[in-house]
């Protein structure tokens, strides 16, 4: 039987509902959630992130801004824009869309931000909180693979989870939080020797290798849940992921596609932690 497709789209539209609902509350007390994103550059790429991430909050109702710069914005100009946006109180997440451009230190800039407005949970600190099992900001794709997963009703505990990709964004987080979901991971990297004979062994295979199409049927073990972070562009210009989608799909209980499945996961779980960071600075005040 071919593999049910695990469409993230639909995932993110009702967990998109329900934020809404929950937006329209918070209104009522007098919050209202604000995300500001920071885009330095004119990487179309980046652009085109940054209105999906814009439409996703005013889906959801909540105030969004972004703030535009050029590519010879300095680190210091972005730092200064940080701090003020730490300190103001409408602000509730700060996003720095990445890759930024090669003068500006990502690290320093990331660092700059307030670990409570960090709704990329990209902050060393959040980051900590992650590893160690503190409630925290989660970085959204990561928590977006795992809401996928959940979505299918597989059980997590006790799976043998393959994830391939060891990035600090994707592959690092998505295996802590899956060994926090109980299943027994195994990380593959791009020094794996005899790949097919780990990702064989997976009920549970998390691909974000960043190589299109590099995972095929002799891969996948019949049944297995395929979770395809994989955000390539093809010759023509269009979006691909990591797996051979018609060829995986044969074998595969479960499949997301490239577009529609793990990207629209990813915005929702950005406004799913805005919100998550507007309720808890307002329990602050
Ligand atoms: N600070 C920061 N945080 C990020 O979360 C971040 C970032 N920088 N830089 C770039 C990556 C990439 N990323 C995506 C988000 C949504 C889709 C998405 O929704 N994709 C649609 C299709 C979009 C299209 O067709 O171009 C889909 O898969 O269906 C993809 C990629 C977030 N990123």
């Amino acid at each position: 039987m071919p593999a049910t497709i695990l469409q993230g789209k639909e995932v993110a539209k009702s967990i998109r509902a329900e934020l809404a609902e929950e937006v329209a509350g918070l209104k009522q007390q007098g919050i209202t959630p604000g995300l500001t994103v920071i885009l330095v550059g004119e990487d179309p790429a980046s652009h085109s992130y940054v209105r999906g991430k814009s439409k996703g909050c005013e889906e959801v109702g909540i105030h969004s801004e972004v703030i535009l710069k050029d590519a010879a914005t300095t680190q210091e100009e972005l730092l200064e824009i940080i701090q003020q946006l730490n300190q103001n109180p409408n602000v509730n997440g700060i996003l720095v869309q990445l890759p930024l451009p090669s003068h500006i230190s990502e690290e320093a800039v990331l660092d700059a931000i307030d670990p409570s407005k960090d709704v990329d949970g990209f902050h060393p600190i959040n980051v900590g909180n992650m590893v160690i099992g503190k409630e925290t900001l989660l970085p959204c794709t990561p928590h977006g693979v795992i809401e996928l997963i959940k979505r299918t009703g597989t059980e997590i505990a006790g799976k043998h989870a393959v994830v391939i990709g060891r990035s600090n964004i994707v592959g690092k987080p998505v295996s802590l939080l899956l060994q926090r979901e109980n299943a027994t991971v195994t990380m593959c990297h791009s020094r794996t020797k005899d790949l097919p004979s780990f990702t064989k062994m997976a009920d549970i295979l998390v691909v974000a290798a960043g190589k299109a199409h590099m995972i095929g049927k002799e891969h996948v073990k019949p049944g297995a849940v395929v979770i395809d972070v994989g955000v390539n562009r093809n010759e023509a210009g269009k979006l691909v992921g990591d797996v051979k989608f018609d060829e995986v799909q044969e074998t595969a209980s479960y499949l997301t596609p490239v577009p529609g499945g793990v990207g629209p996961m990813t915005i929702t779980m950005l406004l799913k932690n805005t919100v998550e960071a507007a309720k808890q600075q307002a329990k602050r005040r």
